[in-house]
């Protein structure tokens, strides 16, 4: 498989804190690359450095290098509404707009300047199809989003980013306010949206990574201790700490 995100020496310091240290990594291409590690640890700063987002926190201060495609994302000419409409990102708690289910999907095509009626149609119903929820919601697309369930609001937050025909899809900790059945259906809909998206995840379940990832980096304050084949990091980690963390002696 080939490196499509490409991450070198990165440093991010929240003012005074350093919050990432040297990070070196490669993300595969179309597969899913798990971040796992005790809180705090910097996943998810890490994964927000992929779209740009701690652009937004005030005194964050970043070194080094991330290229997606072969593209610095921090060189002065990058767009970042362009950035973020190829890497798209899903939240914990699903985040739909107070929209119907329909506007919600088209909000990001609407935005970017599609106005045919059949073009938006065609783009919502491909979108919600590839979420697993265009069966579940085809007869009530003018329904409020705030009337489906919370894993179903989450797979339109899916949908919603796929919408605007993104590379990459960052999810953070997607399933973590979701039942076990509504998180086995995200389960089972990464593992068929990795044939067409490079998808990386921040999980807290270890047995999640174990389930789906293809790739796991194991994080320790800021740093990566390991970065392996998922089941070899689970089988046959390397470093003693990796080791303790998934036998769950620390966490
Ligand atoms: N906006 C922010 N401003 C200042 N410090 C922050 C900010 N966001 C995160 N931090 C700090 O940076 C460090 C890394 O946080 P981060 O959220 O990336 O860790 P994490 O591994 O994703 O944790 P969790 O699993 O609890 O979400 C922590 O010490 C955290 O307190």
């Amino acid at each position: 498989m080939q490196a499509f995100i490409d991450i070198q020496k990165l440093n991010l310091h929240y003012r005074t804190l350093h919050a990432l240290k040297d990070i070196t990594l490669q993300i595969q291409d179309k597969a899913i690359t798990a971040f796992i590690g005790p809180s705090g640890c910097g996943k998810s700063t890490l994964l927000r450095s992929l779209n740009r987002m701690n652009d937004r926190i005030p005194g964050t201060r970043i070194e080094g290098r991330v290229a997606i495609g072969g593209t610095d994302i921090y060189s002065p000419d990058i767009h970042i509404e362009t950035l973020r409409q190829k890497v798209g990102m899903v939240f914990q708690s699903p985040n739909p707009l107070p929209k119907s289910i329909y506007d919600n999907v088209a909000y990001g095509p609407r935005l970017h300047g599609i106005r045919s009626k059949a073009k938006l149609d065609e783009i919502v119903e491909r979108s919600l199809r590839s979420a697993a929820l265009w069966d579940e919601v085809k007869d009530v697309l003018k329904r409020s989003a705030f009337s489906l369930s919370g894993g179903q609001q989450q797979r339109l937050c899916i949908a919603r980013s796929l919408a605007v025909d993104p590379q990459i899809l960052l999810m953070d900790e997607a399933t973590a306010s979701l039942d076990p059945k509504s998180t086995a259906k995200i389960e089972e809909l990464v593992q068929e949206l990795k044939n067409r998206y490079t998808i990386v995840m921040v999980t807290h379940n270890m047995q999640q990574a174990a389930r789906v990832s293809d790739r796991t980096v194991f994080f320790l304050n800021g740093e990566i201790v390991e970065a392996a084949d998922t089941r070899y990091m689970f089988s046959e980690p390397q470093d003693s700490r990796t080791q303790d963390y998934v036998q769950g002696r620390f966490g």
